[in-house]
């Protein structure tokens, strides 16, 4: 890091003996001039810093799809209802509209973005915003822009206003020349769709901006993530959702996968309980900036057999559909996160059997229960 440190000095230093003669000064973060958006130093910043006993200000982008209404829940219990500000491009339900502050805030409208952070004085920023694997495949362009143009924007703003700034990455940032029994944090990382490619370029600029500007980036390589009050978003381990709606709404349920495709995954509330947990690790703990973490692995078949103790009428057909097929082929099927467990103390509670009981309980499932337990 103080090689990475002398070299950011070292381009400082450079720019500042160039002679470019343009008159006003840089902040750091533009300084190498690399970005089309250059700020004069005499603009209103609002460098914002809290002291420990204070707050953080939070925004979440991209808020209202599966894991976003969780997490403000979550964050705002921990700092106060109005301290968190849920965002998105789309309307919210009256129920999430009425829970706490929300804005509108397209991640592809820069100054916009930068107006929020400033006017509310944002210190921690979320940023979910996303096109997930299936439907970036359907769309690489739109995928390519919210994923990559977008992540530029969030990560520019960070840096400017001394943000503390999480972005999820996930599984699908390794492919198929990648380790996948297990997944280290380190290793080759060659994805086959477009977000898994901007995954692993939010992992690298996250970094770059870490080591370059001192940016508080912290990331975490999410597993397939189950919920059940909030659907999923178009991505290849969605089954695994589905799977509890059906059974509990038609007793069918026809899966996309082989039965034998296993994949990393994880319920909800250990995921957003990891998101707080890194975001409150002390600096000095985290040997890394972006981590694995999981909590179990499974197949569909494996699932199905669960799901059944519960439902045991459930009738389960196989339809494979070849686009997910082939991206859950390139993915991990058991991930290390032993990093995570070590360095911040990373620890799961929800393991197969409690998944699927809670996710039956949350669906009042109780008619439907069988007595096989
Ligand atoms: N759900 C999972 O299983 C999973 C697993 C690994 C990583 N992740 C990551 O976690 C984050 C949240 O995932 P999710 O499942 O809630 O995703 P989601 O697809 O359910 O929601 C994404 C949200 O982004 C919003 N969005 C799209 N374009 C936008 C734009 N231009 N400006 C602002 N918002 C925009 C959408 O309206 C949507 O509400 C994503 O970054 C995703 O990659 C999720
Ligand atoms: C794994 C994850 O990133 C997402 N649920 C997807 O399948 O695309």
């Amino acid at each position: 890091m103080p090689i990475v440190r002398n070299l950011g000095r070292a381009a400082s230093q450079l720019l500042q003996s160039s002679g470019c003669g343009c008159g006003v000064s840089l902040v750091p973060v533009r300084a190498i001039g690399v970005s089309p958006r250059q700020v004069a130093s005499d603009a209103s910043f609002h460098s914002v810093t809290f002291s420990e006993s204070d707050h953080p200000r939070v925004l979440i982008t991209g808020g209202l799809g599966q894991l976003g209404v969780g997490l403000a829940k979550l964050l705002r219990k921990r700092f106060g209802k109005n301290n968190v500000i849920l965002s998105d491009i789309r309307k919210p339900a009256d129920n999430v509209f009425y829970s706490g502050p929300f804005i509108f805030a397209d991640i592809l409208d820069y100054k916009n973005l930068r107006e929020i952070v400033v006017n509310n004085r944002i210190t921690w920023l979320f940023h979910y915003s996303a096109l997930l694997s299936a439907v970036g495949e359907a769309n690489v362009p739109l995928a390519r822009a919210v994923n990559i143009t977008g992540l530029h924007n969030v990560l520019d703003i960070a840096a400017e206003h001394n943000l503390r700034l999480f972005v999820p990455s996930t599984i699908g940032a390794f492919g198929p020349t990648s380790p996948r029994d297990p997944t280290p944090d380190l290793c080759i990382q060659r994805p086959r769709t477009i977000y898994g490619v901007s995954k692993v370029h939010a992992e690298l600029m996250g970094e770059y901006y870490h080591y370059r500007y001192g940016l508080d980036f912290r990331c975490l390589r999410y597993p397939g993530i189950i919920s059940a009050d909030s659907q999923p978003g178009g991505g290849t381990t969605d089954y695994a959702v589905k799977i509890f709606h059906d059974a509990m709404k038609t007793g069918k349920f026809k899966c996309y996968l082989r039965p034998d495709t296993r994949l990393p995954m994880m319920y909800i509330d250990d995921c957003l309980k990891a998101t707080l947990e890194i975001m409150e690790a002390p600096a000095e703990a985290l040997t890394m900036r972006t981590y694995n973490i999981n909590a179990m692995s499974f197949t569909p078949e494996e699932l199905a057999q669960e799901v059944q103790k519960y439902v045991p009428e459930l009738q389960i057909t196989y339809s494979v559909d070849q686009v997910r097929q082939a991206i859950a082929d390139s993915w991990p099927m058991n991930f290390d996160d032993s990093n995570a467990r070590r360095d911040w103390g990373w620890k799961h509670d929800y393991d197969l059997p409690e998944l699927v009981t809670t996710m039956f309980s949350y669906l009042g499932s109780d008619s439907r229960i069988a007595q096989a337990n």
